[in-house]
């Protein structure tokens, strides 16, 4: 048998070595998606940021480690870092990660368990839980609601992007129990799909969502910093406060957000009279934390001479900026494009609406979601005005 040959990979302050392989995807024998290094590189600065918040050693376990190289730029590129365990169901996966941890000389706790089950043997051991799974975190959340301590950090990615944008309803429905629909904004409602779905599954362990420090859709996939406590009043009160609905026009593409599991959410468009669709239970509170984010944007700017640049660094500010610049914005936004489109006229410059709407005196900022999304608190029936007089 011909002997697998490796590839040797460079990625912030450690070299790792995998199996070479022509395609990532999951049937890789050790995953490892060099598309990821953008991800990576932001946890390490999430992880840090969080690390200075609470001001103690941080415990953090990579429960889908694949190579290890996650956990390993852990241990080596986190301050006042305790504890960190990588986990992998797979053999071959534990096998890289001891060898690679071996090769950058630190030292990590490696398991070989089921996601759920390291998760539930561990209750209360860890104050950051990485699930980094293939496609969809859902089956694991609950775990990590059974798992977590209070004052800990769960970052999340899903990569099943279809279901939470709704392209595909009916699998949103069974592994988020919500309803998603397919709109200009349907990566923002995907985010608060699985927000809410994990807001609602930690509060049976009577958990709640404290603080989204951060969050973005990027490429195939979304993640989310989200800082996690305890407390069965203050569960009740986030649940009350920041689970909801958003309904839309496809007509006129008017939308509204609705508070409340069972509050009644409106059936016909106030603006045209159409029926709007509905997507939820989902998240309607806050998806950035702009305190969070500067600390974030500062550690960039401020180490620049100490430290190795990081390969996605230009990259990572452009996304930390929007994502500031968008967290006190409204829910959902506007895709310019799609308004003209409705309104069968060409668009005018994105910069010239936002002006207009500024002047208004109502808020208008850019997206990360959509380069040409802009998030407002400007009603559909002002903003058509506003565009159509600029055409
Ligand atoms: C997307 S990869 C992880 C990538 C890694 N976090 C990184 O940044 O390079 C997913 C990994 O989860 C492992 N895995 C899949 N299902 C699992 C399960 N139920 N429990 C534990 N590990 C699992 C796979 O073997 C694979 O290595
Ligand atoms: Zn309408």
């Amino acid at each position: 048998m011909d002997k697998q040959e490796i590839e040797i990979i460079n990625e912030g302050l450690v070299e790792i070595r995998v199996p070479k392989f022509d395609k990532v995807s999951s049937s890789a024998p050790v995953f490892y998606n060099p598309k990821m290094e953008f991800n990576r590189d932001i946890s390490i600065l999430a992880l840090q940021t969080f690390q200075e918040e609470i001001e103690r050693e941080i415990s953090i376990c990579d429960v889908f480690g694949g190579s290890g190289i996650r956990a390993i730029r852990y241990k080596k590129e986190i301050d006042e870092v305790g504890l960190v365990s990588v986990n992998d169901i797979s053999s071959l996966a534990i096998e890289q990660s001891k060898q690679n941890a071996l090769n950058n000389n630190v030292e990590i706790d490696i398991y070989q368990k089921e996601a759920n089950i390291i998760l539930r043997e561990n209750r209360g051991v860890f104050d950051v839980v990485d699930i980094d799974p293939f496609g969809t975190p859902s089956y694991f959340v609950d775990s990590v609601g059974y798992s977590l301590k209070k004052d800990s950090l769960l970052c999340i990615t899903a990569t099943d992007t279809s279901a939470l944008c709704g392209t595909y309803k009916e699998p949103c429905i069974r592994k988020y129990n919500a309803v998603p629909f397919k709109s200009e904004y349907c990566h923002e409602n995907g985010i608060r799909i699985l927000a809410g779905f994990v807001s609602l599954t930690l509060a049976k362990y009577k958990k709640y969502i404290e603080d989204i420090k951060l969050s973005h859709s990027s490429e195939h996939y979304m993640r989310l910093y989200i800082k996690i406590n305890k407390g069965s009043k203050a569960t009740d009160d986030s649940l009350a406060c920041n689970i909801g609905y958003i309904s839309h026009c496809k007509k006129c593409l008017y939308r509204t957000a609705v508070k409340g599991l069972a509050n009644p959410i409106p059936g016909f468009c106030p603006v045209c009279g159409e029926k709007l669709i509905s997507a939820g239970p989902l998240w309607i509170g806050k998806l950035q934390n702009p305190d969070f984010i500067s600390k974030m944007i500062q550690k960039l700017d401020e180490d620049n001479s100490n430290r190795k640049k990081l390969n996605t660094e230009d990259n990572i500010l452009k996304l930390l900026y929007s994502c500031f610049e968008e967290s006190n914005a409204p829910i959902t936004f506007y895709d310019i494009h799609v308004i003209c489109k409705n309104l069968k006229i060409s668009a005018p410059k994105i910069a010239d609406i936002m002006d207009e709407i500024k002047k208004e005196g109502y808020i208008a900022v850019k997206t990360h979601f959509n380069p040409i999304g802009v998030k407002s608190d400007i009603g559909i029936v002002r903003l058509k005005e506003i565009i159509n007089s600029l055409v």
